[in-house]
């Protein structure tokens, strides 16, 4: 078994990277383990990387260390793979894929408490036949998130404030609704929306939950539709839509759990964010993928950790 630290040098305020190394030479030298460190180049190398590394057929197990983008690079390298899993060393901004396991997340933050973590099996979202593992959303919340991270260059502003900064901007100079037709199985709706969130895990945004009773491994996708409001209902909805209180607002929000979503518009103007990273196009169509990610982590973990029922 190899284990393959892949270092994102660019995530996260500071550098982490001496503190990767030095966890994985404490895997050689305590562990004798076939250990090895890669860094990212740019965008997408985490994927090609994984990928190349998961094609030889070796029994792999992989470290994302970096944040959420990271993290969903290197599970579009490795999902399919039988012989490679994934886990994640969290240096990014927000980590909010980590935020899922609740207070188990400090304990990612050491491999000596990964390397030989239970292996368990987890759902992943396909968009557009790219895999999101916590939520693609579309809309404003997709523009916010495309624009977040000019925020969180400022060293006054975390992962939440930057969020808030992005979200006001959006919301003050562009606009909240979108006309689209959006497909639910069979139905057909066109209409202004504000946004069509789908979700496998619960977090996203700095921490903001749409839905709290999203499950990791249950097969299912639970999917946020809110159609255009006003600026005022907007300010209402918005705090009780970041705790995953969207039942508060029946005539604005609705939850479903369709096999597939489909999303098209007259403009290319669908901004669809997976995990935090942001695709633009005219048609877009999410579903649950039929492949699942090979996930592992520290002893007594549990992905749905902050999962609650309505
Ligand atoms: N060497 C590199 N140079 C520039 N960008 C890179 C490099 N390696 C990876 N990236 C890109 O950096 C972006 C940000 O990475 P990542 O999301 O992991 O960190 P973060 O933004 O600090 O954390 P979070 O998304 O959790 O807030 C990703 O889009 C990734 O593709």
């Amino acid at each position: 078994m190899k284990h393959i630290f892949i270092i994102n040098p660019t995530a996260g305020k500071y550098d982490s990277r001496q503190r990767i190394y030095e966890m994985a030479d404490h895997l050689r030298t305590a562990h004798g383990l076939d250990v090895q460190c890669i860094l990212t180049k740019k965008q997408g190398h985490a994927t090609e990387i994984a990928q190349k590394l998961c094609q030889t057929g070796e029994p792999l197990r992989f470290y994302a260390c970096g944040g959420d983008g990271t993290v969903n690079e290197v599970a579009n390298g490795i999902i399919g793979y039988d012989n490679a899993a994934m886990s994640v060393i969290p240096v990014g901004t927000g980590n909010d894929f980590l935020k899922n396991f609740g207070g188990d997340m400090d304990k990612f933050r050491d491999a000596e408490n990964l390397w030989d973590g239970p292996q368990f099996p987890m759902d992943a979202i396909d968009v557009n036949g790219r895999v999101a593992l916590t939520i693609a959303c579309s809309g404003i919340d997709a523009r916010v998130a495309r624009d977040v991270h000019k925020y969180s260059e400022s060293p006054i502003l975390d992962g939440k404030s930057s969020y808030i900064a992005s979200l006001l901007v959006n919301f003050l100079f562009k606009g909240i609704g979108s006309h689209w037709t959006v497909e639910l199985d069979g139905e057909t709706i066109e209409d202004d929306f504000s946004l069509v969130s789908v979700c496998n895990g619960r977090y996203y945004g700095g921490g903001f939950m749409p839905v709290a009773e999203a499950r990791m491994d249950d097969g299912v996708l639970n999917t946020l539709v809110v159609k255009k409001v006003s600026r005022g209902t907007f300010i209402k909805f918005v705090g009780p839509y970041s705790k995953g209180q969207y039942y508060k607002f029946p005539h604005v929000a609705r939850c479903v759990a369709p096999k597939v979503v489909r999303i098209r518009s007259e403009k290319p103007d669908i901004v669809t964010c997976l995990d935090g990273e942001c695709i633009t196009s005219d048609d877009v169509t999410i579903r649950l993928s039929d492949k699942r990610l090979n996930f592992f982590g520290p002893a007594g973990c549990d992905c749905n950790r902050t999962a609650r029922d309505i």
